[in-house]
């Protein structure tokens, strides 16, 4: 159902003006919502116009993170679902789904190596999704994401309901961590300087392409190395700065909500590009993440790689190896009964 929504604004010189938005009801859930990343990125999206019901799901402690998030006053209803026992629930109607179930990285540790427990975990979550709102737009946060995106879309397609358009792997937080690590190198507003980021979500396959930056910067070759390095391992700069209690949860919260509300924007009708980890075909990795047109359809289309030089097409080169071989885990895995 849609209807019109009036909505206030007050300019620099104080006056209060009104503008009209096109504005559907949306619910959002978010899987394993009760989680370092799950509680402040249901804070950020309850806070989303667009959302008007947001549904919290995790296997503990969802009633008192719906209950707390819940009396801010936000027009979105917000409620709580436990447990495999209260997923269709939590999923029923549901127009995008943000997952961030899962163990995080202890120092020392891969991405990869968060696989054998987060990627069963992945699994049913997505095959509750398949069953029970198999139109949604999937927004994947859970490591290792070069493989749980594969996972889910393998079940989706076992299910028959498999849309490449609506599976998403959430990249946002490395495209966030280029624009501020690059633009407080260049004295630019990080909010206004944007980097391509292509590829994957682990280590060199987190391909920065910053001789695409805008606003456009020249880089020497020992800063191009070190901010390449630094946004490659900025997942593990936090890590280890965490010591064992965890990996990013804040800076993930909002990226995932920035993403999941561009998302949203999208099926609204108001276009909008994101870079996002999807099933592809601009190399020879059947995922793999680029610029994305988002809109009413989800993914409505794919903008391909972006320009290159040559040290970036060699980092290409060498991440695809890497790359495939994480999407080949995730596959074999989801087909194994
Ligand atoms: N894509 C990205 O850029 C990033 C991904 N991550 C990943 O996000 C995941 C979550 O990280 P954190 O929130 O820090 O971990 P966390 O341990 O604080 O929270 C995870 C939550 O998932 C819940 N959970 C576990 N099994 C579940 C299931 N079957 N159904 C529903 N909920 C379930 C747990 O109860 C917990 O509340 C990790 O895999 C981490 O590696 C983290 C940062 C960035
Ligand atoms: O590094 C981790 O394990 C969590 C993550 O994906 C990130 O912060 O980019």
């Amino acid at each position: 159902m849609s209807f019109t929504r009036l909505s206030a604004t007050t300019t620099k010189a104080g006056v209060r003006a009104f503008s009209t938005a096109r504005a559907q009801n949306y619910k959002v859930a978010i899987l394993g919502a009760a989680g370092g990343i799950g509680q402040p990125c249901s804070l950020l999206m309850s806070q989303d116009p667009r959302v008007t019901h947001l549904s919290l799901f995790d296997v503990v402690n969802t009633p008192g993170v719906a209950a707390d998030v819940s009396h801010n006053n936000f027009a979105c209803k917000v409620t709580g679902h436990t447990g495999d026992a209260e997923l269709e629930e939590a999923l029923t109607g549901c127009d995008v789904v943000v997952i961030p179930a899962g163990v995080p990285r202890k120092p020392g540790m891969t991405r990869d190596d968060l696989f054998n427990t987060n990627a069963g975990i992945v699994k049913n979550l997505a095959t509750g999704c398949a069953k029970y709102c198999p139109d949604a737009a999937l927004c994947i946060i859970s490591n290792p994401v070069n493989s749980t995106v594969p996972i889910a879309s393998e079940v989706f397609k076992k299910h028959g309901v498999y849309n490449p358009r609506k599976i998403f792997g959430v990249t946002t937080l490395d495209v966030v961590r280029a624009n501020k690590f690059v633009g407080d190198a260049k004295g630019t507003d990080p909010q206004k300087t944007h980097v391509p980021v292509i590829g994957g979500h682990a280590g060199i396959t987190i391909l920065p392409i910053l001789s695409q930056v805008t606003p456009k910067a020249e880089f020497g070759d020992a800063e191009r190395d070190a901010l390449t390095t630094r946004i490659q391992n900025a997942g593990t700069e936090v890590v280890e700065a965490k010591a064992g209690t965890g990996s990013a949860t804040l800076s993930m919260a909002f990226a995932g909500a920035r993403f999941a509300s561009n998302v949203l924007k999208g099926l609204d009708g108001e276009y909008n590009v994101e870079c996002s980890y999807v099933q592809s075909d601009v190399t020879s990795a059947e995922y793999f993440s680029t610029p994305v047109v988002l809109g009413p359809r989800g993914m409505e289309c794919n903008l391909g790689l972006p320009e290159m030089n040559d040290y970036e097409k060699k980092g290409l080169e060498a991440l695809l190896p890497e790359l495939k071989e994480s999407i080949k885990k995730g596959v074999e895995f989801a087909n194994k009964e």
